[in-house]
């Protein structure tokens, strides 16, 4: 059982203990308040809300915790309250409520022993798995280590050459008992591996297989054979691996697929704000998210959830149904009304069962109605997919269809933000522009298609190279811009060359022909220019002069 899971249990115990431990002082309240109403009717507009709060709160959160026979009691009493909803609660309902707040105490003292010997015999169990990888962020950085296994010279040559310009640190084996040995020593980040060797026709693929067997590592693995054959194909998937090239290869479609396989990625986790009034009933719910990675705020008043959304920003919301000051329903009602939220994913969570409520409830536009005690699969799974489609088509609106960078509106608004955190914290930042040299004579000599191969490849490149806390954005065709955080002039000049020395020495091919292509860059540097137009203004005529002095250089703004 992995260290996780035992941390997830242990919350959970945590919860049922404090549910249990806070339970009598409650139902000392409840019964007193019982007694006073049998005693004086007259107190019964104020105290009978009073008795069906706790009786619905107590089913939910018996419910949720796992404390059916306590859920149950709660259950039955709501029941009777509710079908007193406009009459008074005559002294018959009041007898039953009695005798059922009576066996509550009998099935809390049995509850409490229980969890007593629970938690001696190593607590609480919970009847689910949770896949804990999901949501979670891959740690990998730059630069990555490859190790490339082929012993054809020529082939190994020009892929070391594309490597190293994408800035990997390459080691080559020609063998693969040397590299099935350098594995056990030290894991790559991705392998590329030719499949036929000396010592078999699958060898390659083989020595992967094995390695997959023998050890938990992960290894990315892309394989490039001289052979397309169904057996040699075959052993590449049982290996797990993820592309295959049929030799020889052109070196940037390697390159580019083993930078999608090795690239981390930037998401975020989903944020998911929970609306419930259940203190008990929101951490446990909470606790089910943050294990898979989400990062949940809850809120316990619906008037406080207005707050929380503008400065929380979810990707989703989950609201409780029944709450005492308004409905879930009137929430999402004046949620939705606003435009800024039309698009964000509203769930309710509810121990509602009638199907036609939770109809009527969905005319308030929600996506879906989750029921109490809700399946922790079930409320993960459907919490993910309605918060990653608002995330795929925020994504759409903010990035470039073709690099996958920052689009133009979205860049500008980043940079904005960037230099008045930058302002606030005295720090250094720089701008880069940066403009492909003589694009159109590329566009006219090989093609539209190689032109936009080169785009792509400059966008991989500055997001393989350049820090996840950069702002990296395509600024208009063939002109990148980059925001580097805590970065003098000086240092992005740096940078900068050696990226523009990296990308002059990239090939890229057409079906005949094998080219090169070079960039020219202008700097200028924050505080120096205070805000994002003087700043894009002056790294415009930094740039200006790069290609008026014969282009494939690096200017900064004097
Ligand atoms: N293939 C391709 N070409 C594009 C894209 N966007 C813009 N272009 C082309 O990029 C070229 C840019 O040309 P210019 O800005 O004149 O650049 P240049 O004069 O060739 O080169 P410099 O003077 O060095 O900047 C134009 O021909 C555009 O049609 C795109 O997405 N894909």
């Amino acid at each position: 059982m992995s260290k996780t899971h035992l941390s997830l249990q242990d919350k959970i115990s945590e919860l049922r203990q404090r549910f249990i431990e806070q339970f009598p002082a409650r139902l000392t309240i409840v019964t007193e308040q019982h007694q006073r109403l049998s005693e004086a009717p007259i107190e019964q507009a104020r105290l009978a809300p009073e008795l069906h709060r706790f009786f619905h709160s107590v089913k939910g959160t018996g419910n949720s915790l796992r404390f059916p026979q306590l859920a149950a009691l709660a259950d039955q009493a709501e029941t009777l309250i509710t079908q007193k909803e406009s009459a008074l609660l005559d002294a018959e309902v009041l007898a039953e409520l009695g005798s059922l707040l009576e066996r509550m105490v009998e099935v809390h003292t049995l509850e409490s022993h229980a969890l007593r010997l629970a938690s001696a015999a190593d607590g609480f169990e919970p009847d689910f798995e949770l896949n804990q990888e999901q949501g979670a962020a891959s740690a990998t950085q730059n630069p990555r280590l490859i190790y490339l296994c082929d012993d054809e010279p020529d082939q190994v040559a020009q892929l070391m050459h594309h490597l190293r310009c994408f800035g990997h640190d390459v080691v080559h084996f020609s063998t693969t008992e040397a590299f099935f040995d350098a594995v056990l020593m030290q894991p790559p980040d991705a392998v590329i591996m030719d499949v036929h060797f000396p010592q078999g026709k699958i060898a390659g693929t083989e020595t992967l297989a094995n390695l997959k067997r023998l050890t938990d590592f992960d290894l990315p693995a892309i394989v490039i054979s001289g052979h397309g054959d169904f057996t040699s194909r075959l052993s590449a998937v049982r290996a797990g691996c993820q592309g295959y090239f049929i030799k020889p290869v052109k070196p940037l479609d390697v390159m580019l697929a083993l930078d999608e396989l090795t690239t981390p990625q930037k998401e975020e986790p989903l944020r998911v704000l929970l609306v419930d009034d259940e203190p008990d009933v929101a951490s446990y719910h909470a606790l089910l998210l943050e294990q898979v990675g989400m990062v949940v705020k809850a809120v316990h008043l619906p008037s406080e959830a207005f707050a929380a959304l503008e400065r929380f920003s979810p990707d989703l919301l989950l609201v409780d149904f029944y709450m005492p000051a308004c409905s879930g329903k009137e929430l999402a009602s004046i949620i939705r009304q606003q435009p800024e939220y039309v698009g964000l994913p509203i769930l309710y969570l509810s121990s509602e069962t009638d199907s036609r409520k939770q109809l009527s409830a969905m005319g308030a536009g929600v996506e879906a109605f989750l029921t109490k005690p809700v399946v922790p699969e079930e409320l993960v799974t459907t919490v993910q997919l309605h918060a990653e489609r608002l995330r795929l088509l925020r994504s759409l609106m903010i990035r470039d269809s073709m690099t996958g960078l920052y689009n133009h509106s979205t860049t500008t608004e980043l940079i904005g933000k960037s230099l008045a955190h930058a302002s606030r914290n005295d720090e250094a930042q720089t701008m880069a522009m940066i403009d492909i040299d003589s694009f159109k004579e590329v566009n006219d000599t090989h093609g539209h298609l190689a032109g936009d191969q080169v785009i792509v490849t400059l966008a991989r490149l500055l997001q393989s190279r350049l820090r996840q806390s950069d702002i990296v954005g395509r600024y208009g065709g063939e002109e990148f811009v980059v925001l580097l955080k805590q970065t003098t002039a000086g240092q992005a000049r740096d940078l900068m060359d050696t990226l523009r020395e990296d990308f002059s020495r990239i090939d890229f091919h057409t079906s005949d022909q094998c080219f090169r292509c070079t960039f020219s860059v202008g700097i200028s540097a924050f505080p120096r220019h205070a805000s994002t137009e003087p700043l894009r203004l002056a790294a415009d005529q930094a740039l200006y002069r790069a290609k008026a002095l014969g282009r494939n250089r690096v200017e900064v703004d004097p």
